[in-house]
């Protein structure tokens, strides 16, 4: 089966149109007001007016408020929610039930210790995201351009589906994916220019390469 792509972090119509074109299965808005990716509903709102009904909107939110989800839920059509807090399981399954929506849980990965953590959240999502664990003292909780080593995803298989994030890049995403045998694979600093600066060939370039694998 085809490796998907996830584009996260669309903050401009020529990324939202390169996503789209180039045939991404999701593309993720970033509602966190500390990230150079952040747009607020309405933003999101004009750029999910241009997004065919087969695009998955995937709304990125940290340790939200119920407010906050509300808020994007009336302006956005989210299909899914990205949690990439320190949202415990039962957050995670308050929030799905609260709000209908299919729900993806980040989990940071450093060590194999790390794996430990992802048994308490396959039965209460419908997707399990794995990234690097952020570097001390980073801005972010993700987003920070870093890969984790994807071999201790090697030969795991998971109850729910799943994606791979972390410091992916147009250039590293074919051995990212024939390691860990990834369906989807997640962006959003290795298709930028800079930090919120998205760059429409970096976006083809990255869903380039995953055909044939
Ligand atoms: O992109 C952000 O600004 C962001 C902010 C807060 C939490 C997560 C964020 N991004 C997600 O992090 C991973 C990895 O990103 P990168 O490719 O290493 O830049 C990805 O899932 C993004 O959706």
């Amino acid at each position: 089966m085809a490796v998907e792509a996830k584009i996260c972090g669309i903050n401009d119509p020529q990324a939202m149109n390169a996503a789209v074109q180039a045939g991404a299965a999701h593309v993720g808005l970033v509602f966190f007001p500390p990230s150079p990716r952040a747009v607020s509903p309405q933003e999101a709102a004009m750029l999910a007016a241009r997004a065919p009904a087969s695009l998955n909107l995937v709304g990125l939110f940290v340790n939200p408020e119920d407010g906050l989800i509300d808020q994007v839920l009336e302006a956005v059509p989210l299909d899914i929610i990205q949690l990439h807090g320190k949202e415990p399981p039962e957050r995670v399954a308050e929030i799905r039930a609260r709000t209908g929506r299919e729900v993806m849980k980040a989990i940071g990965l450093k060590s194999r210790d790390d794996l430990a953590a992802i048994k308490a959240y396959e039965p209460v999502v419908d997707y399990l995201l794995f990234d690097a664990k952020a570097p001390e003292g980073a801005k972010l909780p993700g987003g920070n351009a870093v890969a984790f080593d994807w071999t201790l995803l090697e030969e795991k298989t998971w109850e729910k589906p799943w994606m791979l994030a972390g410091g992916l890049t147009p250039a590293n995403v074919a051995t990212a994916v024939k390691l860990t045998r990834a369906p989807c694979v997640d962006t959003s600093s290795g298709v930028e220019d800079e930090p919120g600066k998205k760059n429409p060939q970096l976006i083809r370039d990255f869903i380039g390469a995953l055909r044939g694998l």
